[in-house]
C-alpha cells in the first residue's frame, strides 16, 4: 500500500512560504561573516532554532511535527545559518547527528525567486516560481525519507500547504517518463527538487524536454563521497594520470550534473591538460548557486580532491567546513551517531557452526539492547529458535518469480541465512535492517528468510509494512512478529529509520571498505540510542587458485578484522553464540595462509 502522504495533493501552498519569506526579508538578521565563531559562541548560550534563523512559523510546525526535537545539533548551528548566508559548505559530521535534517529546515527556509513574467502571464496571473534548491540523493529511499520530513512538518502549519509545491522527487521510475516528470515540474515548480543523480542528468540533458535549473539558488549533494568519485591522496603519479583519465572519460552522473552547473575548471597532471580543457566548460550558471557538499566520511583525502574540481568558491571565508572530528577521538566515534554502538561479527562454517569472530571480548557494560531473547526460555537450541515456515508470498514478489525461486537454488548461503535468523530471533525486539552486497537479490533474500520463519520485506519506505511506518517512532517495545528490512549496499547510504536496534551485515567483500561499513553502522546509534551491528561471516575457505604455487582463500573474517583495526574498534561477543578461536590459530600456523 502506498503511503498517502506523498500522493496526496494538498491546498495551495504559498501563505508558508509567503510569511517565510516576509521573515526573512523584514526581521531576520543578516548573520556574521565567520560562521564557524558564530556557531561555537551559540552552543555554549544554547542555541535555539529561532536563534540560527530558522523561522518561527516552520520551528512551531517542526516542534509539532517531531516533539522529541527541540534544539539544533551542534552541526545544525554551524549548518543552517551558512546555508542562509549563501555559503559554499562541506558538511562532515556524525551518522545521525541531523545533517540532512538540518539541510531540510534551511532549505524550508529559503527565499523563493519568482520567474520573471513572460507575454503569456498578464498581472492577475498567480506569481510562479522557479526551483530553489536541488537536493541530490543516492536513492529513492533516502528522496522519499526527505519527503517524508517536509510533508511532516507541512502537515502541522497552521494554513494548509500543499507538498508539491514545497517539494518534488525526480527518480527513474518504470511507470512514469523522465519528460512526463519534467513536464509536471515544469507546471508547477516545487520549492524543493530532490533527485537521484541518473534521473537528474537525465532530465537536464533531455534533447526535447531539457530541465531547466537556471535560477537554483542552492545545490546539495547528500552522501557526496559516495555520489562523487576522487583521486586518493598520496596515490603515485602514474596511477594518479590512470584514475584522471578515467574520471575525464567516465565521468559519474554526479561529476557530470556539476560540470554542468558550476563548469569544470579541473587541473589535472602534466601531460593530460590537452584532455582537460577539450572537456572543459566554462561556468554556465549565472548567479552561481552554493554549493553543500554532505557526508559523514567527507575525508581529507576527498576535500582535498574535490577542491582541485573548481566547483566549490575558492573566495576566502566563502567556503565553510562544518564538523571536523574531536581530536583523540576513534575513527569510529568520530563518524558514527551513538559511541554506544555494539559491532559483533558471527562466522559460519559449512556444517552451520555459528561462533564469535575469534578476536571479540565480552564486555559487561555493553548498552543495553532491548533483547527478544528476553521473551525467550532460556535453554534453547539455535534450532528451537527459529520459526517455523512463514508464507513466502510478500509484496513485490510474483507468484512467477516465487516458483522461479523454489526451483532454481538460492545464491545465498543457507547455513548464514540461518544464523542470521537465529540471531534475529534471539535478539531483535522490533525491527532490524539486513544490509546485502550491493548486487544481491533482496526478493530472494525475503523468500529465503521468510522460508525460515523470518518476517522480512525488501525495504521501501513508500510502503508501510515495507519500511514506511518505521520512518515515525513509536518506542522500542517488543513485538510478538519482528520484523527485518532487507536493503542492499546500493540502497542503505544516509536511511533514518528511528526504532532501527539491529544491523545485520551479510557478507564482507574483501574491497569493502572502512567507511561503507561506517555508513551501514551508522543506520542504528542515532542520537546516542544504543544499537548493535552483527556482521554474518563466512568461515575462511579456499577458492579458485590465482597461480599454480599459490593458494587463494576467500577470508571474510580477516577482512572484516582489517575493517575493525581501521575504524579502531573491538568486536564484542554476541552472547547465546560460542568462540572460535581454535580456529583462528589453526590458521594462522597454516603455511598456506595468504593474504586472500
Ligand atoms: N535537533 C535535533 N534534535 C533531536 N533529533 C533530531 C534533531 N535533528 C534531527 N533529529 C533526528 O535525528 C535523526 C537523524 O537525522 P539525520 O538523518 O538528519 O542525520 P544525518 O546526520 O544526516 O545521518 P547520516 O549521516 O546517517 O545521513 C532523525 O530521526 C531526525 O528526526
Amino acid at each position: 500500500m502506498r503511503s498517502r502522504r506523498f500522493d496526496q495533493t494538498r491546498m495551495s501552498m504559498n501563505s508558508l512560504l509567503r510569511s517565510v519569506t516576509f521573515a526573512r526579508k523584514t526581521r531576520w538578521p543578516r548573520l556574521p561573516q565567520t560562521c564557524r565563531l558564530y556557531s561555537t559562541q551559540m552552543i555554549s548560550r544554547g542555541a535555539s532554532f529561532e536563534t540560527i534563523g530558522v523561522d518561527r512559523l516552520v520551528v512551531h510546525a517542526l516542534r509539532k511535527a517531531f516533539p522529541n526535537i527541540k534544539n539544533p545539533t551542534a552541526a545544525q548551528i554551524r549548518l543552517i545559518p551558512a546555508i542562509l548566508q549563501g555559503k559554499d559548505i562541506l558538511l562532515k559530521g556524525k551518522t545521525g547527528t541531523g545533517k540532512s535534517f538540518g539541510l531540510v529546515l534551511a532549505l524550508l527556509n529559503q527565499e523563493r525567486k519568482r520567474r520573471p513574467p513572460t507575454c503569456h502571464t498578464n498581472s492577475s496571473s498567480p506569481p510562479s516560481y522557479s526551483i530553489t534548491s536541488v537536493v541530490i540523493t543516492p536513492h529513492r529511499d533516502l528522496a522519499y525519507q526527505f519527503m517524508h520530513w517536509i510533508g511532516s512538518i507541512l502537515d502541522m502549519t497552521p494554513d494548509p500547504v500543499s507538498l508539491t509545491s514545497v517539494a518534488q522527487v525526480l527518480l527513474r521510475n518504470a511507470n512514469v517518463a523522465i519528460s512526463e516528470q519534467v513536464q509536471e515540474i515544469r507546471s508547477a515548480s516545487p520549492q524543493i527538487l530532490i533527485a537521484t543523480p541518473q534521473a537528474l542528468l537525465e532530465a537536464m540533458n533531455h534533447n526535447l524536454n531539457p530541465l531547466d535549473l537556471q535560477g537554483v539558488s542552492t545545490v546539495v549533494v547528500d552522501e557526496a563521497d559516495y555520489l562523487l568519485e576522487t583521486i586518493p591522496v598520496g596515490t603515485d603519479k602514474y596511477k594518479r594520470i590512470k584514475i584522471e583519465k578515467n574520471l575525464l572519460r567516465h565521468p559519474s552522473p554526479t561529476r557530470q550534473i556539476l560540470n554542468l552547473i558550476y563548469g569544470s575548471k579541473r587541473k589535472t597532471s602534466y601531460g593530460l591538460k590537452r584532455l582537460a580543457n577539450q572537456k572543459a566548460s566554462t561556468q554556465v550558471f549565472q548567479p552561481r548557486p552554493q554549493l553543500v557538499l554532505s557526508s559523514a566520511t567527507l575525508g581529507s583525502s576527498f576535500r582535498g580532491s574535490i577542491l582541485n574540481e573548481g566547483w566549490l568558491t575558492a573566495r576566502f571565508g566563502d567556503l565553510v567546513k562544518v564538523g571536523e572530528g574531536q581530536r583523540g577521538e576513534s575513527v569510529a566515534n568520530a563518524t558514527l551517531g551513538g559511541s554506544s554502538i555494539v559491532h559483533c561479527a558471527l562466522v559460519v562454517s559449512d556444517n552451520g557452526e555459528v561462533s564469535n569472530i575469534p578476536s571479540a571480548i565480552t564486555r559487561g557494560d555493553t548498552p543495553a539492547v532491548a533483547s527478544a531473547s528476553e521473551r525467550a526460555e532460556e535453554d534453547v537450541t539455535l534450532a528451537d529458535q527459529i520459526p517455523l515456515a512463514i508464507d513466502p508470498a510478500v509484496e513485490g514478489i510474483s507468484e512467477i518469480e516465487m516458483n522461479e525461486f523454489a526451483s532454481q537454488p538460492s545464491p545465498f548461503s543457507q547455513v548464514v541465512l540461518e544464523a542470521i535468523a537465529a540471531a534475529f530471533a534471539f535478539d531483535v525486539p522490533r525491527v532490524a535492517l539486513l544490509v546485502l552486497p550491493a548486487d544481491a537479490s533482496v526478493r530472494r533474500a525475503v523468500f529465503d528468510l521468510r522460508l525460515l520463519g523470518v518476517n522480512a520485506h525488501g525495504l521501501d519506505v513508500l510502503d508501510t509494512a515495507r519500511g514506511g511506518a518505521y520512518l515515525l517512532q513509536h518506542g522500542t517495545q517488543a513485538e510478538a512478529n519482528p520484523t527485518l528490512l532487507v536493503s542492499t549496499l546500493a540502497t542503505t547510504r544516509g536511511l533514518d529509520l528511528p526504532d532501527l536496534t539491529h544491523v545485520f551485515i551479510l557478507g564482507v567483500p574483501e574491497a569493502l571498505k572502512a567507511d561503507t561499513y561506517l555508513h551501514v553502522a551508522g543506520r542504528v546509534g542515532r542520537f546516542g540510542k544504543p544499537g548493535k551491528v552483527i556482521a554474518v561471516l563466512e568461515a575462511r575457505s579456499q577458492v579458485a587458485r590465482k597461480s599454480k604455487d599459490k593458494a587463494a582463500y576467500k577470508d571474510e573474517p580477516k577482512w572484516m578484522k582489517n575493517i575493525y583495526r581501521a575504524i579502531d574498534v573491538t568486536p564484542t561477543k554476541l552472547e547465546y553464540f560460542g568462540d572460535a578461536e581454535g580456529q583462528e590459530r589453526k590458521h594462522e600456523q597454516s603455511p598456506l595462509t595468504s593474504s586472500h
